[in-house]
């Protein structure tokens, strides 16, 4: 049983196109990255497989279960955890009360050793809460019932960079006990770091989707060299040379090919200096972010009218 699959799971604001027929699936136990620019779909994604507004077209199940059918979503999120991107807390109430409130609705297996790890200021009325402190709350609640599925909007939003390092070896203490995660992104880095596949996402459309170590090999790797004579790029017709700038003695290029033969013609020269480092994420991604084509015009109008909102709650 896969822990999320769609086919051609749609939604349409009215005229608005907010993802259309997305098909896919993660697996149980693997970290999955949806990634795209703003606007592209991925919170309608989240808010269409939690139920929080009915999809126009397709379909989708979360551990098996289908999300339109309300009794089966509502036994699904028993075991699914929900990060949002804002997480809208009662602010009135302590983050202890917060947390009991929660214990009565899904259960508490962990809420003391995850308090220990992100240590939320819980004895504090919540709306007194920095931005960081409310989203390591809301990892506390996300979690406490040892979900087996997580989903999480931009999880790393508002947290700095010792919370996200915190949050990242989180997530791979709980893949090696077999959590399935799916969240969404623009934060390329921890895509690199966390997850196994990504789908990108493009004007509500379903561009690429991709194992991220195989998407890196695939795309090279960097390389920069100095020497001490002039270059010219003909001096770098190589098999596996890509995006070449040579300058006047120094060239630097993408590189796809066999480094024996890149070293043997570098003896030719006098090398000042040489680096090989992984292909940026960026340069890597954007190519799916600018020039993937689109199935259909961005414009095409829905199928179906538009269904009613659910009341968007937390799991
Ligand atoms: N409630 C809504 N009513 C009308 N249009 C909406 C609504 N929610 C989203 N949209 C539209 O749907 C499209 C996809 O938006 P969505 O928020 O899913 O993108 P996103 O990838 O999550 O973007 P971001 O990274 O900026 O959060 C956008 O054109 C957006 O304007």
């Amino acid at each position: 049983m896969s822990a999320i699959e769609t086919t051609g799971l749609t939604k349409y604001y009215g005229d608005t196109r907010g993802i259309d027929d997305l098909s896919f699936s993660v697996a149980e136990g693997e970290v999955f990255g949806f990634l795209g620019p703003n606007g592209a779909g991925k919170t309608t994604t989240i808010r269409t497989l939690l139920g929080f507004v009915a999809p126009t077209g397709g379909s989708a199940t979360l551990l098996g279960r289908d999300v339109t059918d309300e009794a089966a979503l509502v036994e699904a999120k028993r075991h699914v955890g929900y990060l949002p991107s804002n997480p809208g807390l009662d602010e009135g109430v302590t983050g202890r009360r917060l947390i009991r409130y929660h214990a009565a609705l899904k259960g508490d297996e962990r809420s003391d050793e995850l308090l220990e790890r992100f240590d939320p200021p819980v004895e504090r009325e919540v709306g007194d809460y920095s931005t960081g402190n409310k989203q390591k709350l809301a990892l506390v609640l996300a979690f406490m019932h040892d979900p087996d599925l997580v989903i999480m909007d931009e999880p790393t939003s508002g947290l700095d960079p010792l919370m996200q390092e915190r949050l990242y070896e989180f997530i791979e203490d709980e893949r090696s006990r077999g959590t399935t995660f799916f969240f969404s992104s623009h934060v390329l880095s921890e895509v690199r770091k966390v997850c196994d596949r990504v789908g990108i996402v493009r004007d509500g459309r379903l561009v690429a989707m991709e194992d991220v170590e195989e998407l890196l090999d695939r795309s090279g790797k960097r390389v920069r060299v100095a020497v001490e004579e002039a270059l010219d790029p003909a001096d770098f017709e190589i098999a596996g040379v890509h995006d070449l700038d040579a300058g006047d003695g120094d060239a630097s290029f993408m590189f796809t090919g066999e480094y024996d033969a890149l070293l043997d013609h570098l003896r030719e020269y006098t090398v000042r200096d040489l680096e090989i480092e992984e292909a940026p994420l960026e340069d890597v991604f954007m190519k799916f972010y600018d020039h993937a084509p689109a199935e259909r015009p961005a414009s095409s109008p829905p199928t179906e009218t538009a269904a009613s909102a659910g009341g968007e709650t937390d799991v």
